[in-house]
């Protein structure tokens, strides 16, 4: 750790309460600011021993009290060393009392706790308490105020949350996780919330368009992809109809109003593991109370100049048919389902015909847009694929998830602005395998020949359809009925039939969602190997 001489960061808590260091504090490794105004200075026990305790205005630190030592004792210059954990790690403060069974009124002050969020391996956070131990209320009394009331001044922690919760998700353990996991942490905080258990599909759509959601700070989601992304398409669509705008042929879409947690607890979250670099519970309910905000770049598909939905991630082709076949057998575990629909789909393998336009994200026309020129005049700047492609992929996140450790599309970023398009031709059936294969590994999974990687901020795929050629928007004939000529569209783990022409659209940044940015993340371990 790059630290001042002399001094540590958190080491009480390493050596403390927490088992299984190594641990720091959730900001990382920052030396302490020498020139802040001190706020309190006192003395509590910490650990085993009589502590020297500075409050400033970002830190807290605190230095053992030794008795006086003949100069140069080396090993009392160790044990005086200064530890301090910044104020941004805490995320509740408490009185410390012990309370005998059946006792009446408060019981015998024993100092202050301090709930921390440390950071651990694998981009897991983790709570984690520091006891300052006084038994004067006057003197415990002041400090307990003046943390308050730092406490509340960190702006983006939410004080209120509504909470949708999908009882169905996965093995049916949404209730019970949130009731063990995140609600402890919740009240720990002080944050108050108002849950809502989803009845069917939809149903969390239809609440938003009308529910009040004055009061509150944040909208979360307990639950899967599928639950996560319609709730983010509700806010979304909310923020439409707040804002006069008409969702259906939205172009500039405003942001939405709230930002949005999640807590994994559905059979794929792969928002949830792009936004917290894994699908850890614990982690996800911290970054919520911490209000680490992340701006995500939010795709609009569209079809005959309709809105389909807001989303995040979109596969056509055999994405598109293995989620339709998994769907088919939702008697089955999702493990085994998912499982079964790869394999179905592979034996099955077929490439779509189709022409796919895209508009590459290009430096030179970001400047002849801050010079003026219209984007939409610059219609030479599309490019066109045509041909049959096994699979088209348009991604906007990275898409971790456990069968692509490094995600889907590992070179994108939550917000940087654009889409991967990755589209991968038709080939043997081996080949095909091969490429899929590498994304568990570390290999690259795009050096195969027929694989093509863009990046763009404009996607239209128009399918072939068996009677009337490319089907650019176009509405169904007369003796088809949708389910005939449509195709299958997985956008986020919901499964779309669309007939014609999907065109999807980049929004930068459109909402926020309680998480961390990938960069700040690390440790991206490749362990799985699922074909
Ligand atoms: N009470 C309910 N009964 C049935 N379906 C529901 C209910 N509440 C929500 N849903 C729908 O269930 C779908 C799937 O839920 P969710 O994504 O939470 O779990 P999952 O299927 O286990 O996970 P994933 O989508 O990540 O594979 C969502 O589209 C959601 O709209």
């Amino acid at each position: 750790m790059p630290l001042g001489r002399g001094r540590s960061r958190v080491s009480a808590l390493e050596r403390g309460e927490v088992e299984g260091a190594p641990a720091e504090a959730a900001s990382g490794p920052t030396a302490r600011p020498q020139t802040e105004r001190i706020l309190l200075r006192g003395i509590f026990e910490i650990g085993r021993g009589s502590c020297d305790v500075v409050l400033s205005e970002r830190a807290l630190s605190w230095r053992p009290i030794l008795p006086e030592r003949p100069a140069g004792d080396s090993k009392c210059e160790l044990k005086c060393k200064e530890e301090f954990i910044e104020l941004k790690d805490i995320f509740s403060v408490k009185l410390k009392r012990r309370c005998f069974v059946k006792q009446q009124g408060n019981g015998t002050l024993l100092g202050i706790t301090l709930f921390i969020c440390l950071k651990k391996e694998q981009n897991k956070l983790k709570d984690s308490t520091l006891d300052l131990i006084n038994l004067s209320e006057d003197h415990c009394d002041i400090w307990f105020r003046q943390l308050e009331k730092i406490l509340a001044g960190f702006p983006n922690r939410p004080k209120s949350l509504k909470i949708f919760l999908n009882p169905q998700s996965h093995k049916k353990e949404a209730v019970h996780i949130y009731h063990e996991k995140v609600e402890p942490l919740l009240k720990l905080a002080g944050v108050s919330t108002d849950v809502t258990i989803t009845e069917y599909e939809g149903h969390a759509v239809s609440l938003l368009k009308e529910c009040e959601l004055q009061g509150f700070d944040g909208v979360v989601c307990v639950g899967g992809d599928g639950s996560a992304s319609e709730v983010a398409h509700a806010l979304l669509l909310r923020a439409q109809k707040s804002a006069g705008v008409e969702a259906d042929h939205v172009l500039c879409p405003v942001r939405a109003q709230l930002p949005l947690g999640l807590i994994p607890a559905g059979s794929t979250n792969v928002l949830a593991h792009s936004l917290y670099g894994i699908p850890h519970v614990v982690t996800a309910t911290l970054h919520i109370i911490m209000g680490h905000l992340q701006p995500v770049d939010v795709c609009t598909f569209s079809t005959c100049g309709k809105l389909l939905r807001f989303g995040f991630s979109a596969m056509f082709g055999f994405g598109g048919r293995t989620l339709a076949l998994a769907e088919k057998y939702r008697w089955m575990s999702p493990n085994q389902r998912r499982d079964f629909a790869v394999i179905k789909a592979l034996t099955t393998l077929k490439p779509e015909d189709c022409t796919i336009s895209f508009l590459p994200l290009n430096n030179s026309q970001d400047e002849l847009q801050r010079q003026g020129s219209p984007k939409s005049g610059c219609s030479d700047h599309w490019q066109t694929l045509q041909g049959q492609f096994l699979n088209v992929s348009i991604m906007a996140i990275p898409c971790l998830c456990s069968v692509a450790p490094r995600g889907l599309a590992p070179n994108t970023r939550l917000n940087n602005g654009s889409m991967a398009l990755i589209i991968a031709r038709n080939t043997t059936r081996p080949e095909f395998i091969k490429h899929l294969k590498r994304y568990a590994s570390v290999k690259n999974q795009f050096s195969f020949p027929f694989v093509e990687t863009y990046t763009v901020e404009e996607v239209k795929v128009c399918p072939k359809t068996k009677t009337s050629g490319y089907s650019e928007s176009e509405e169904v004939g007369p003796h088809e009925s949708a389910s005939e000529t449509s195709l299958p569209w997985n956008i986020d783990g919901d499964l779309m039939e669309v007939a014609s022409e999907v065109h999807v659209r980049l929004h930068p940044g459109l909402i926020s969602l309680y998480g961390g940015s990938l960069e700040e993340m690390n440790d991206c371990n490749v362990t799985c190997n699922c074909l």
